[in-house]
């Protein structure tokens, strides 16, 4: 309680505000002289995102709309992992409620951050595999520690990436970059990734990648606001009402191939390999 109160008022004096009051795996603060919020995961041990932590992330999102925030840092509270990507453990031997709206809330999760009206960049502070990497891709910027991996490795894990999945990465690294990267199921070092132009910029740690997404919020400060999002939002448009036309296929094409015996046969040895890698 102490220690609580004591970061609380070292932080009002840096001028950093909690919001998000009642969350417990994200944490969303905003910088009073900056405008700029940043929305940390904390979801132990890998942030694997589950229907709470998605329910969170979405949540923060628009409460940092709500308080007319300047831009979004995204990023995560363990140096080492950005996100493992969709919790396993959703998928596997799924409740069949629970499962849909495991979906429905990454659809809307994933909408929402790739068309907020302030800017965005993932400080991409460890591993993002899979769902990571979407996080990281549905923002303006990426900015990335050295020596951590990124990536869309579903097939390397023998599923296959929703078309708004790829879209994303086709967006931001082209087709054929993202044709070789899918199909492989490519994990990029930190280096291959600014090569390739999925990141932006390499940084040693997460406080200079902090800066550095300072940095580039900065520089829209003279851009008027509306004019800036109106473009954003007609930039990504046609990508992001390829799946609100069709959510509720999407959904049931997940639905369909999740709950294949043959897929919840390789879930569990999945789920198992990494058990027994976490306990070597
Ligand atoms: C196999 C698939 C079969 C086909 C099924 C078809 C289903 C169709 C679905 C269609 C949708 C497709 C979209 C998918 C997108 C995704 O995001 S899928 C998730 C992909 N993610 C990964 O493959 C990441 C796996 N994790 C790692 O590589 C590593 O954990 C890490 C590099 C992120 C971190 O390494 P480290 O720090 O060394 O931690 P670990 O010791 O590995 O793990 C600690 C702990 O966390 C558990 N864990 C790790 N990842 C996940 C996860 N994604 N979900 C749930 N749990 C995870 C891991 O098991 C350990 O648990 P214990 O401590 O042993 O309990």
């Amino acid at each position: 309680m102490a220690l609580l109160c004591f970061q609380s008022l070292r932080m009002l004096r840096s001028g950093i505000r909690c919001m998000s009051q009642n969350a417990q795996l994200v944490s969303l603060t905003v910088n009073d002289k900056t405008g700029v919020a940043t929305l940390s995961l904390q979801r132990p041990p890998v942030n694997s995102l589950n229907l709470e932590l998605l329910t969170e992330i979405s949540s923060a999102l628009t409460e940092a709309t709500d308080n007319n925030s300047r831009g979004l840092i995204l990023t995560s509270t363990n140096d080492g992992v950005f996100s493992a990507g969709l919790d396993i453990l959703e998928m596997y031997k799924p409740n069949l409620d629970r499962v849909k709206e495991f979906w429905t809330k990454l659809q809307e999760t994933w909408i929402k951050l790739y068309q907020t009206a302030y800017p965005t960049v993932a400080v991409i502070n460890g591993h993002s595999p899979a769902g990571g990497c979407l996080l990281a891709l549905s923002c303006e910027h990426r900015i990335m520690v050295k020596n951590f991996t990124i990536g869309l490795n579903e097939t390397r894990l023998g599923i296959v990436a929703p078309p708004w999945f790829i879209a994303s990465m086709v967006n931001v690294i082209g087709q054929r970059q993202s044709e070789r990267a899918l199909t492989l199921g490519h994990m990029f070092t930190t280096e291959e990734a600014k090569n390739v132009g999925l990141i932006d910029e390499i940084v040693q740690n997460k406080a200079e990648g902090t800066t550095q997404a300072e940095a580039f919020i900065q520089k829209f400060a003279k851009i008027p606001f509306q004019a800036r999002s109106l473009t954003k939002t007609w930039l990504r448009n046609k990508t992001v009402e390829s799946l609100v036309k069709n959510r509720e296929d999407d959904l049931n094409m997940f639905l369909q191939v999740v709950t294949q015996p043959n897929a919840q046969e390789s879930l569990g040895h999945y789920i198992q390999s990494l058990k027994n890698k976490a306990t070597k």
